[in-house]
């Protein structure tokens, strides 16, 4: 018995059974590439709908379906279960773990799930409040349910801990990891017994604050290897330091290693965090341990002294890669930080870097050693200057997947250009309860101000399709879009890429030149991950369709850049005799502008604004110019009145929706100074936003 038990066997020989999806990237490899070729480049221009499923949720859906015997597992926003049969889109069965509503704010970034993971006859998937949940596959009914945050991971008044990411399986442990580095939160993984849900290890990825073990995998190597990168009493000793693994952990049967890719330093400010010394091992790391035990056993860090959110959780994927004449197994990563990496999966040797999309923080990696050359201007937390960087904090690439076709020895990254404004926070660290702890200036941060600004930001956001030779290290070719935040990337047999856009529409491209072959109003933006299966012997292509994440969130209006949608989420089926009917025909106006009061108190609006980027923007929209996601608060009804709108803000009216309480972090005089600002911005933008909605693109022509 090597320990891989028979679902592991399946998955290892996934392409003896290439009908099923088993794991968030079809194979350990995690490339997204399925050997299918029923749909190929001749037919694909005759592909239909086979079916749909509406779903219970209107925000973001990221989530990857899994394939198992003709049946789809599929997550939702809101941590939910459907398993549905593949063939139909009948519903098989539901399960809601009851996320509690107040829990969205605890995380940055919707509250998003990105799948689940199979294991003899159950399903495993995470919840936003923090649980990892075993379910009978067949049934639906729960095996077991574990919190994964241990108290001992809670000290400290500002860790908040949020789970969206797919868990993932290797020989029998599930491992999960989580999110919350913007808040703060010291990163670790759990890997759980699958049939019992005991707890067989955890690895820490930042050190313990007082260099004490935390009887963990991770205590040997934190102690003598990680500590030393971190200043004894920086802001990471209470804020937690960060290095949250919210997305991507692989097992490799080739090397029997699970990889962590782990993220951004907590808070971001370097100087704050580790009074500007040292790398902070294992921040924009990817981390190698052993299956069993979880011990460590190498490491390579991609982005030392981190201050962007530069996370290496990006999807990591192993190839066979012919390099100067020799095959090497290795790891192919493209992170936020906006460089492509060739990695050698069994040492962790940097074998090269090149970046796949400009970047101006960076002048390039060392050739020996892989360690960025920085651009001084770009350490802006030690400069105390402002920096406009590109990548921003979003990446070059973020969790949308990356997909490679061994046909055409490319690999095909869902890349993006969105600058980020990063100022300082001046005065020293001063974190909030319930709101981002950056050490930046949250009323300057992200979006430049100047109108002047904001046009030049605005021009410099892109997304396409890049197909990069990894080989060469250097781009084939592109697909433009209309902006960034697409979703993921399947690459198939059919010599295809399918992609869904953030405008709503879903594609298939040839995957040797990226011609566009095929496309369908899905009526959504797309932000998730097609798969490809058989049922009864015939091809399908699905994606899960919700516009959400982060960038509509955070952005607010000018993601609108990028096609105007309303989130109707579903799941959706394609396959060559699928009916030809479109989608039904729904309310796509999303939130119309309301007058709004005449009257605001202009000496309470700067207040308003301070206090409206500190807890409110992250959700719903800078400047309070919504996304199109969650309510646009400029033409709610509930800013009508001084009264309704405390009932929301600050006693929990709409909990039940999302909408936290926030009367422990502001009084009520500062809830109705962001009344008043609303109510501004409201008058400031309105015939904009009317006028708008004349034009086809329902995008102001002015931006801002
Ligand atoms: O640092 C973290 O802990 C953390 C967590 C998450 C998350 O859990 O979704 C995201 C990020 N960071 C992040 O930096 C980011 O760009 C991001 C985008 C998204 C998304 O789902 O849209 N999540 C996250
Ligand atoms: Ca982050």
């Amino acid at each position: 018995d090597d320990g891989q038990g028979a679902t592991g066997e399946a998955i290892i020989h996934a392409d003896d059974h290439p009908g099923n999806w088993m794991t968030y990237g079809r194979t350990y490899s995690e490339q997204r590439y399925s050997p299918l070729d029923q749909i190929n480049r001749s037919n694909v221009g005759n592909l239909k709908l086979a079916w749909y499923l509406d779903l219970d949720t209107n925000r973001g859906q990221e989530g990857t379906p899994l394939v198992v015997d003709g049946v789809m597992y599929a997550t939702t926003n809101w941590s939910m279960m459907k398993a549905v049969d593949a063939a139909t889109g009948k519903l098989l069965w539901s399960y809601d773990p009851r996320v509690p509503g107040n829990i969205a704010d605890k995380g940055c970034c919707d509250t998003v799930n990105r799948g689940a993971a199979y294991w003899n006859g159950k399903v495993y998937f995470g919840t936003f409040d923090g649980r990892l949940i075993a379910l009978d596959a067949k049934t639906g009914k729960l095996v077991w349910s574990v919190n994964t945050i241990p108290p001992e991971a809670q000290l400290g008044k500002q860790r908040s801990y949020t789970v969206d990411g797919a868990p993932r399986i290797a020989k029998g442990r599930v491992i999960i990891g989580n999110g919350g580095s913007e808040f703060g939160a010291r990163g670790f993984v759990t890997a759980f017994d699958a049939e019992t849900g005991k707890v067989d290890w955890r690895f820490f990825t930042v050190p313990n604050p007082k260099n004490e073990p935390d009887h963990a995998a991770s205590d040997s190597v934190l102690m003598n290897k990680a500590y030393q990168t971190w200043s004894p009493t920086g802001a990471w000793t209470r804020q937690g330091g960060g290095g949250t693994v919210w997305d991507s952990i692989v097992y490799d049967p080739v090397t029997d290693l699970v990889y962590l890719g782990v993220g951004n330093g907590s808070p971001w400010n370097y100087k704050y965090r580790s009074e500007g010394k040292g790398d902070n091992l294992f921040l924009g790391s990817i981390v190698a341990l052993k299956p069993e035990t979880g011990e460590y056993v190498w490491h390579f860090q991609e982005t030392p002294m981190d201050q962007w959110d530069f996370t290496s959780v990006q999807q990591i994927m192993t190839l066979d890669l012919p390099i100067n004449g020799e095959t090497r197994h290795v790891i192919v990563h493209a992170p936020k930080n906006g460089f492509f990496y060739i990695i050698d999966a069994k040492t962790g040797e940097f074998i090269s870097g090149k970046n796949y999309v400009y970047v101006n923080w960076a002048s390039g990696l060392d050739p020996k050693t892989g360690r960025p050359i920085y651009n001084p201007d770009s350490l802006y937390t030690l400069t105390g200057k402002d920096w406009y960087g590109i990548p921003g904090d979003l990446g070059g690439h973020n969790f949308a997947a990356m997909a490679f076709s061994p046909k055409t020895g490319l690999v095909y990254i869902p890349a993006q250009q969105v600058p980020f404004l990063y100022t300082n926070q001046v005065g020293g660290f001063t974190p909030h309860p319930d709101s981002w702890n950056l050490g930046l200036d949250m009323n300057k941060v992200g979006v430049p101000d100047s109108p002047e600004a904001k046009q030049a930001f605005v021009k410099d956001l892109k997304g396409y399709i890049l197909a990069w030779d990894p080989q060469k290290q250097q781009e084939a070719w592109r697909v433009d879009h209309k902006g960034p935040w697409n979703g993921g990337i399947l690459a198939t047999g059919g010599d295809l890429l399918f992609q869904g856009l953030a405008n709503g529409e879903f594609h298939a491209y040839d995957a040797t030149n990226g011609s566009d072959l095929f496309h369908f109003a899905a009526d959504s933006g797309i932000i998730a991950p097609p798969v490809t299966y058989l049922a009864n012997g015939k091809q399908y292509v699905a994606v899960e369709v919700g516009w959400g994440g982060i960038y509509p969130f955070f952005l607010g209006g000018l993601a609108r850049t990028s096609g105007w949608t309303v989130n109707h989420s579903r799941i959706i089926a394609f396959s060559l005799d699928g009916k030809s009917n479109p989608l039904p025909k729904q309310n796509n106006q999303g939130f119309l502008p309301v007058k709004p009061p005449a009257e605001f108190d202009s000496k309470r609006t700067d207040n308003g604004y301070f206090q409206f980027q500190t807890y409110c923007a992250a959700c719903h929209g800078d400047n309070a110019e919504g996304g199109g996601v969650l309510p646009d608060l400029r033409w709610s009804g509930s800013i009508r009145h001084e009264d309704a709108f405390y009932n929301v803000v600050g006693r929990g009216a709409l909990t039940a929706y999302g909408m936290d309480r926030f009367d422990s972090n502001m009084n009520p005089t500062e809830i109705e100074d962001i009344r008043q600002f609303l109510i501004k911005r409201a008058n400031e933008t309105y015939q904009r936003e009317v006028d708008a909605r004349k034009n086809t693109a329902g995008v102001p022509e002015q931006l801002p």
